[in-house]
């Protein structure tokens, strides 16, 4: 459904329409548009395109021949200029702007109208005013999540990497160079992510989808599982469009695909950085490694196939002995980060080592909450983590004791956690041991294990420990099978 009518108006009172509102925000190109349209479709929701009206103002001050650097001028005709959505077409003060606020004269216009305070100010509150007098809606933007609807019970963030939003745009035009597109879309970026007033930034209780690697029907589901009304809404009024398929609609419970690309945008410190060594030395070592281990210890690595091949996951394997570092980096040609205890930097050449393999350090023992939260930043920036869910090296065939660590930061980040059993380290190398002996080391990669808990919002304690008790028997499973398979191979 499409609003058909105007956006213009009296100052709006509180926003009494954010109980329903669906907030997409996110840069140009991200499929903000197409998401939203697909999304109040399928919802039988209105839709409103907020980029269209600040499209609009520029339009208008075109028209009216305004100095763009002109901010008095702007603010009194944002204030006086009529906007009326008729189904997909926007009339500016009566006149049809629909083409003309698609084009490069009012693209190039648009961030500098869109940066002024008292712009943003009128179309805010035309905005509330738009979504109380439809019940809420799915409304797109850059700000919608964190100023306008900061409420908003669904707050999505798109995003795609620069080059595929201006492969996208491009494809929509014959008129514009890629690399104009791409400069354009870049300053509009910049312009829209440091302005003073409503930057572009997902909300901090918000979700981000990465939709670079997505088709439009698996964002569009994975925006759907994250609204609580739809269940109730199937029940009540019947979806504009054709029925979605049932998985794709229930609450929690997402397709597996688009999982590895939706992440909650909750704050997380920075990422530790990589250092120059690291950036350089990391697949030297980790290739030498890997060629090592296979002529000193006939390594083999089962079930490669089962890892994510993209996205944020955590490894968690056992842990026998001071090689599983280096094994548990090797099953992935992926940079892997791993939380290191601080004592190994107190040894300058062994501190160095570490760093250059992408080690972080954390306090030993349980992990502390400075050191997991860094450990969800390298998450968030979706790279591959090493959590050894047994917190330190222990003996024999058993795994048991799990911390809680690894369940943890799965569950905040809805990474998936990946049991690894590495076979032979502890006969190769155990506690106590300066140098490695000879033999066979076996890593098998289990199934990854996704954790249950709801798209975005706090995670209960009580699924962090029930998600290391379903981790438990597969890190066991996983590591009997290692043994056995390098039981067999050596006999063989
Ligand atoms: N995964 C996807 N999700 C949404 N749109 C996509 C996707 N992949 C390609 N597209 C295309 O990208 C183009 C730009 O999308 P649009 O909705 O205009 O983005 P925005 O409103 O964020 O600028 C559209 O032609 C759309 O069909
Ligand atoms: N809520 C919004 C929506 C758009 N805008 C601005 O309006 C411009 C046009 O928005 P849009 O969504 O139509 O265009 P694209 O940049 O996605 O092509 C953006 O580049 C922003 O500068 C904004 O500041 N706040």
């Amino acid at each position: 459904m499409n609003p058909n009518r105007s956006v213009d108006g009296q100052p709006a009172s509180a926003p009494s329409g954010a109980a329903r509102v669906v907030a997409i925000d996110g840069p140009a190109g991200s499929g903000k548009s197409t998401v939203a349209r697909t999304v109040a479709g399928r919802l039988g929701m209105a839709h409103l395109d907020t980029g269209a009206m600040y499209r609009g103002v520029a339009f208008a001050a075109l028209e009216a021949g305004i100095d763009l650097g002109d901010g008095d001028a702007l603010d009194a005709l944002a204030e006086r200029v009529d906007m009326a959505f008729d189904g997909s077409r926007l009339l500016v003060d009566g006149a049809d702007a629909t083409e003309a606020i698609r084009g490069q004269a009012v693209s190039t216009a648009v961030s500098p109208v869109a940066t002024n305070a008292g712009v943003r100010e009128v179309m805010v509150q035309r905005q509330r005013e738009w979504a109380a007098d439809h019940d809420g809606g799915v409304i797109e933007g850059r700000d919608i999540g964190t100023a306008v609807f900061p409420d908003a019970p669904v707050k999505v963030f798109l995003t795609a990497t620069p080059e595929e939003r201006a492969r996208r745009r491009s494809d929509e035009t014959d008129d514009v160079d890629l690399e104009t597109l791409a400069a354009q879309i870049a300053e509009r970026d910049e312009r829209d992510a440091n302005r003073a007033v409503n930057p572009m930034r997902p909300a901090d209780d918000g979700v981000v989808i990465d939709t670079t690697d997505l088709n439009l029907d698996q964002v569009v589901d994975a925006v759907i599982a994250l609204v609580p009304w739809v269940g109730e809404d199937r029940k009540s009024r019947p979806p504009a469009e054709p029925e979605p398929a049932a998985d794709t609609v229930a609450e929690g419970t997402a397709p597996s695909l688009p999982r590895a690309f939706v992440r909650p945008a909750q704050p997380v410190v920075d990422a530790p950085a990589l250092g120059i060594g690291a950036r350089l030395g990391y697949r030297a070592i980790s290739g030498t490694s890997r060629a090592l281990a296979k002529v000193a210890y006939r390594s083999e690595i089962m079930g490669k196939e089962r890892l994510p091949r993209t996205g944020p996951y955590i490894l968690a394997p056992s842990h026998r002995s001071g090689l599983d570092f280096l094994l548990a980096a090797m099953v992935t040609r992926r940079r892997v980060r791993w939380m290191a205890k601080e004592s190994l930097w107190t040894y300058p050449a062994l501190g160095s080592f570490v760093d250059v393999m992408g080690g972080f350090q954390v306090n030993r023992g349980t992990a502390d909450r400075r050191s997991l939260r860094v450990a969800e930043a390298v998450l968030a920036d979706g790279q591959p983590l090493v959590v050894f869910p047994e917190g330190t090296r222990r003996n024999g065939a058993v795994v048991e004791g799990l911390f809680d660590g690894a369940a943890w930061l799965a569950s905040r980040q809805r990474v998936p956690l990946v049991p690894v059993g590495i076979a032979g380290t502890e006969e190769a190398m155990s506690t106590g041991t300066r140098l490695p002996r000879p033999g066979k080391i076996v890593i098998w990669i289990g199934e990854p294990l996704w954790p249950d808990v709801p798209r975005a919002g706090r995670v209960p304690r009580r699924e962090v420990t029930a998600f290391s008790d379903r981790l438990l028997p597969e890190l066991q499973d996983a590591f009997d099978r290692a043994n056995a398979h390098r039981g067999l191979t050596t006999l063989g």
